[in-house]
């Protein structure tokens, strides 16, 4: 019988690699020697003029789509026919499951508009001080560190950059200071760890979120471990009977999600203020005319803030792994980026504040070029929501077929990029962009289920790498490796071994 469904694509006419029994093209990934993403580099790697390509995840058809056109049409042009994930959710047995990045269909929509307003450039604003005072424990952190060493010392990245990412987003999504970088036994280290950190059932769980919800619906596991759910559904009820009891406010994003529960909408900003994903033209726009007023629930918010928590976390904490790894192996782009961070402090009184870092071209470019390296999501996906041809062919696809788009093949394909391997901000200067199909480079997806949380991890970013390299200069160690070693066992790129930067004082 899996013989037959192995069949699939070919009976179809796509091309694609040859299936053995029982997984399919995805052996690696279920034994944990090779990442989900690295399948699908390696298929690409192989397969790259063709427009399309099948494979398939146990009995699973998966098609992968290499054409930037057809891209462009399923995320954005033809959007409402591919809008969703095509993912394990089963909100009523699993509570944390209702998110937004796991959703599609109706309820994914109306989710999102529920909660675009969160993410608007006014409410980031809003909530500025909150990240502000994590920049400032960061800063004493490292001061107090340097000083120790006599002005010198070796720290290790990933850790430290992994407390800050979990003291933000705990602050700015729970309200809780956790303040794991003073605290590093706090269990808002210790349990996004049991979800976020390389493990064979953890990756089996999320591998089969993935490829196979039916079969992860089958068992009587929920996706993540039920302590994890249990933990993050009783902080988000204290903090918000607390806040009720007491008449607490305070700048942040469950602020505002009280505010929907309450009140059924969070309040807009001025006029010109954006949220990501909506700036997008009528026939892909999401929310037709006026929303209605739609509450919800503690047990949703604690769901959304639990996504906000893992996807916020892990993938700000990492960029900025590799980007000061990068920086430390290019001083001469390191200085750059100093010298730019120090005229726009000049501009702003020596403040990091919302606007010293909103005019950042070059480090804007840095970061970009860590992203198009190391993109935190290897690739991205979408299931036809209803029987169509492929966009621009005529292949017919049944309802429900998922569809990957491979974002790190694309960062990484010769044809778009010279020497890909090499790190080269000056790929991203407003020119060079602007001749290049935007489809090439996709770190935070696009259309409108475009990454939510995009200008909060880009402000997060460029606050925590002013606050970190106009103090201190960052060196690779003499024994430092030349690549990084990824783990096959996450699904974006985690470093396996501890990762040592030596940190000097600037004068
Ligand atoms: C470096 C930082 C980040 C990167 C590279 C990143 C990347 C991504 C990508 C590639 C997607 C999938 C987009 C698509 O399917 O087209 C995504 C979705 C999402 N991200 Fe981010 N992200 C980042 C930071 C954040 C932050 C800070 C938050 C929230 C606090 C966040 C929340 C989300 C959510 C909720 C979704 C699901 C959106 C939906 O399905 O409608 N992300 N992100």
């Amino acid at each position: 019988a899996l013989r037959a469904r192995h069949a699939y694509w070919r009976r179809r006419g796509v091309p694609g690699p040859e299936c053995s029994v029982p997984f399919g093209n995805y052996k690696d990934a279920i034994l944990g020697r090779k990442g989900m993403g690295d399948i699908m580099f390696d298929v690409y790697q192989k397969y790259r003029d063709q427009r399309y390509v099948g494979t398939h995840f146990v009995g699973t058809p998966l098609l992968h789509i290499h054409d930037l056109e057809i891209i462009r049409e399923v995320l954005i042009r033809e959007f409402q026919d591919f809008n969703g994930r095509a993912m394990y959710s089963d909100p009523d047995n699993d509570m944390i499951s209702g998110q937004l990045f796991l959703l599609s269909g109706q309820p994914w929509r109306t989710l999102r508009v529920k909660l675009s307003p969160t993410f608007t450039t006014g409410k980031l604003r809003f909530m500025f001080t909150t990240f502000k005072r994590c920049g400032d424990q960061l800063r004493e952190h490292i001061a107090s560190e340097v000083r120790a060493g006599g002005g010198r010392t070796v720290i290790e990245i990933k850790e430290l950059l992994a407390c800050l990412g979990t003291d933000i987003i705990t602050s700015v999504a729970f309200g809780i200071e956790a303040n794991t970088l003073a605290n590093p036994k706090s269990e808002f280290r210790r349990i996004p760890a049991l979800i976020l950190d390389p493990s064979i059932g953890m990756g089996l769980r999320i591998l089969l979120a993935f490829m196979w919800p039916e079969a992860l619906k089958a068992l009587p596991t929920t996706l993540f471990p039920a302590e994890a759910n249990d933990f993050f559904l009783k902080t988000v009820t204290e903090v918000i009977e607390y806040r009720e009891k007491h008449g607490v406010e305070r700048p942040d994003m469950l602020q505002l999600l009280i505010k929907l529960k309450n009140n059924g909408f969070i309040p807009p900003d001025a006029p010109g203020q954006v949220a990501d994903g909506k700036e997008v033209g009528d026939k892909e726009s999401i929310a037709d005319g006026p929303v209605e007023k739609q509450h919800i629930s503690i047990r949703e918010i604690a769901a959304q803030c639990t996504v906000f928590f893992l996807a916020g976390y892990e993938t700000t904490s990492s960029t900025l792994t590799f980007t000061l790894y990068l920086l430390a192996k290019h001083p001469e782009v390191q200085d750059k980026v100093v010298e730019e961070m120090r005229e726009a402090l000049d501009k702003h009184g020596g403040e990091i504040e919302y606007d010293t870092l909103l005019n950042l071209p070059y480090t804007d470019m840095v970061l970009n070029e860590t992203m198009r390296l190391y993109p935190s999501v290897p690739f991205l996906n979408r299931e036809a929501m209803r029987e169509r041809k492929l966009p621009l062919t005529d292949l017919v696809l049944d309802k429900g077929t998922r569809i990957m788009i491979p974002i790190r093949a694309l960062h990484m394909d010769p044809k778009y990029w010279d020497d890909p391997e090499e790190f080269k901000p000056e790929r991203f200067t407003k020119d060079k962009m602007e001749a290049r199909h935007p489809m090439v480079y996709l770190p935070f997806g696009d259309g409108p289920r475009i990454c939510i949380g995009m200008r909060m991890g880009l402000i997060q970013m460029k606050m925590t790498l002013m606050t970190i390299l106009t103090r201190a200069e960052v060196r690779l160690p003499a024994d430092a490796p030349s690549t990084i070693k990824l783990s096959p066992l996450t699904v974006g790129p985690t470093p396996i071994d501890p990762l040592k930067l030596v940190f000097t004082e600037r004068a």
